[in-house]
């Protein structure tokens, strides 16, 4: 692999939208700096350099107050550049890391003390190369208290996904609602089994995140002002509003065909969350809820 990918937008426009104060971006990553922390031997993309400083300065650009950085598949389950982003937020920053299932209980204090709430269990195939599942039933039974599991996969595979989702023993967060296809509307075959899997566990929480990646001009979606993701997620966000969470999804891995503009992306909040008291769940309430507990 040698050139490496550029997926963000170098000039980012102001949002109109001001989010509330405390307003957190629930799903971001950074990459690297590759000179400190290499990028994993198996990655399937070698990324340009997306670091803490870019993502903080991102933050205040946008009106945030905090992040939540999730471990991307390019670092493997080497979570330095992730801990690394955590340790240099100065407390605005937790995380979600990505972990060998055989992981000991003391590493997973330690990830613990680093800031990581939670594990990744990644099932695209596009960026990782196993996913066993029995392990990851395993190593999900023993995380610090407290802990949930994120779990990404596309809407095809949902249905065969359930029988180990279900035996999860901690909350769920979905990222991406599990990559529905927007363009089916908000009655679609992909929202209508998303649903039906989150009516079936009060537990299950998800990321009304990605409308630059569910509605690409590429996959036959709208493209920027992305109207069908607004009109098919705009609903899941009212009716399921305790357990939703946001996030820009900056540096936009694998989205360098498409580049968005991450003002327009906190653009689309409104869009689907048109009330302050939905916005204020979307952005502080929830996240701070799974995040930073000790503080409510
Ligand atoms: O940023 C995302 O959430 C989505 C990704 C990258 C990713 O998840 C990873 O590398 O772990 C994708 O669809 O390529």
């Amino acid at each position: 692999m040698s050139d490496r990918i550029k997926c963000w937008h170098d000039a980012p426009g102001k949002p109109v939208f001001v989010p509330p104060a405390g307003a957190i971006d629930a799903h971001c990553h950074v990459f690297g700096p590759m000179g400190e922390f290499p990028f994993s031997p198996k990655a399937k993309y070698l990324p340009q350099d997306a670091s803490p400083e870019m993502l903080f300065a991102l933050r205040d650009h946008l009106g945030f107050a905090r992040n939540v950085v999730v471990q991307a598949s390019c670092h493997g389950t080497d979570n330095a550049a992730t801990l690394n982003a955590i340790a240099r937020s100065g407390g605005k920053a937790r995380g979600v890391a990505v972990v060998d299932p055989d992981i000991s209980e003391a590493d997973l204090l330690a990830l613990h003390e680093g800031g990581m709430r939670g594990i990744r269990f990644n099932f695209l195939k596009r960026l990782v190369d196993n996913a066993p599942k029995d392990k990851f039933l395993e190593v999900a039974s023993r995380l610090p208290e407290g802990w949930h599991v994120v779990i990404y996969f596309e809407a095809d595979i949902l249905e065969e996904l359930r029988p180990f989702m279900d035996a999860i023993p901690v909350p769920l967060v979905i990222d991406h609602m599990g990559r529905p296809d927007v363009t089916q509307g908000p009655d679609g075959a992909d929202m209508k089994a998303f649903r039906s899997f989150l009516d079936s566990r009060e537990d299950i929480w998800f990321k009304a995140t990605c409308p630059e990646r569910l509605d690409a001009r590429k996959e036959g979606g709208m493209g920027d002002p992305w109207d069908n993701f607004a009109a098919a997620v705009a609903p899941l966000v009212a009716d399921y509003q305790d357990r939703v969470l946001w996030g820009t999804d900056w540096p936009h891995p694998n989205m360098q065909d498409e580049i968005a503009d991450d003002g327009h992306i906190v653009d689309m909040i409104p869009r689907i969350a048109p009330t302050p008291e939905l916005q204020h769940k979307l952005l502080v309430a929830n996240p701070m809820r799974l995040y930073w507990p000790e503080e409510l």
